[in-house]
């Protein structure tokens, strides 16, 4: 199956995933002079219930954060968008090393990780229906920049060990996603589509300008965890990032001057 790796890596997703060379494909590099302020943007309004954080998983390509998301609780409304967005999960992206990890791109600066707060549209019954809809799903992604150590990842972070290898995973009960957001919600929006297979072109983007801070020993705390399954031979998760994609006479919109 696809990775992050010479065989089965970015470069070779179109073989099996032709849309990976679609008009709308995500990450892109965000030229902020090319960014035009569009007024009539609303502020992004996100209210996030910690009670229905669920668990932790271990996919094989990040770990990620589920939420229920039967009911109303956590939801993303207001900025580019119509409607009622639910939250269903939120995972990373990360580098090797502190100089790259980031999916999107700001002026063609890398950050080590990137994190994906990812909405499904209330309109579409469930997150696999909306996910093959143009306007299904919308996704915020926050940049971490070396600083700090930032104590709201922390309690992500210490849940690590216990989901080393792909397929483990734990009760992750009680956590506030609104904890890792920056303090202005001033964000570039553009429309792009999953960054990983099936790569399905059914995102709006919500990139916040602002990044939250991580320090080199949390960074560390990413790279421990695994690609493999338990009992294959170890491979560290890390550079799981699909580069930037051609814009393709694409619109980037700011919601700030
Ligand atoms: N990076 S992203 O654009 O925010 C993104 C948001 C939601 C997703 O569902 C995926 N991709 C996905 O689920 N692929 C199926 C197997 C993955 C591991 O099980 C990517
Ligand atoms: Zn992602």
């Amino acid at each position: 199956g696809w990775g992050y790796g010479a065989a089965n890596g970015p470069d070779k997703w179109a073989a099996d995933y032709p849309v990976a060379n679609g008009p709308r494909q995500s990450p892109i590099n965000i030229v902020s002079r090319d960014a035009q302020y569009d007024s009539s943007l609303k502020p992004l309004k996100l209210c996030y219930d910690p009670s229905n954080s669920n668990s932790i998983l271990n996919n094989g390509h990040s770990f990620q954060v589920d939420f229920l998301d039967d009911v109303d609780s956590s939801t993303l409304t207001g900025g580019p968008i119509s409607g009622t967005y639910r939250l269903k999960q939120f995972h990373f992206h990360w580098g090797a090393s502190d100089e790259r990890g980031s999916e999107h791109t700001v002026n063609g600066v890398k950050f080590p990780c990137e994190l994906h707060l990812v909405h499904w549209n209330t309109r579409y019954p469930s997150f696999g229906e909306a996910a093959s809809e143009p306007d299904g799903l919308a996704v915020v992604g926050v940049f971490l920049k070396i600083g700090a150590a930032n104590p709201r990842l922390q309690k992500v972070l210490d849940a690590l060990e216990d989901i080393k290898t792909k397929g483990t995973q734990r009760t992750f009960p009680d956590f506030d996603a609104k904890t890792l957001l920056p303090g202005s919600l001033n964000y570039w929006t553009y429309d792009g589509s999953l960054t990983t297979p099936p790569l399905l072109e059914s995102v709006t983007w919500i990139v916040l300008k602002e990044p939250i801070s991580v320090s080199p020993v949390q960074m560390a705390r990413f790279r421990s965890l695994l690609f493999n399954a338990a009992g294959e031979f170890p491979c560290c998760m890390m550079d799981n990032y699909r580069p930037p994609q051609p814009l393709k006479g694409r619109q980037v919109r700011a919601s700030f001057k």
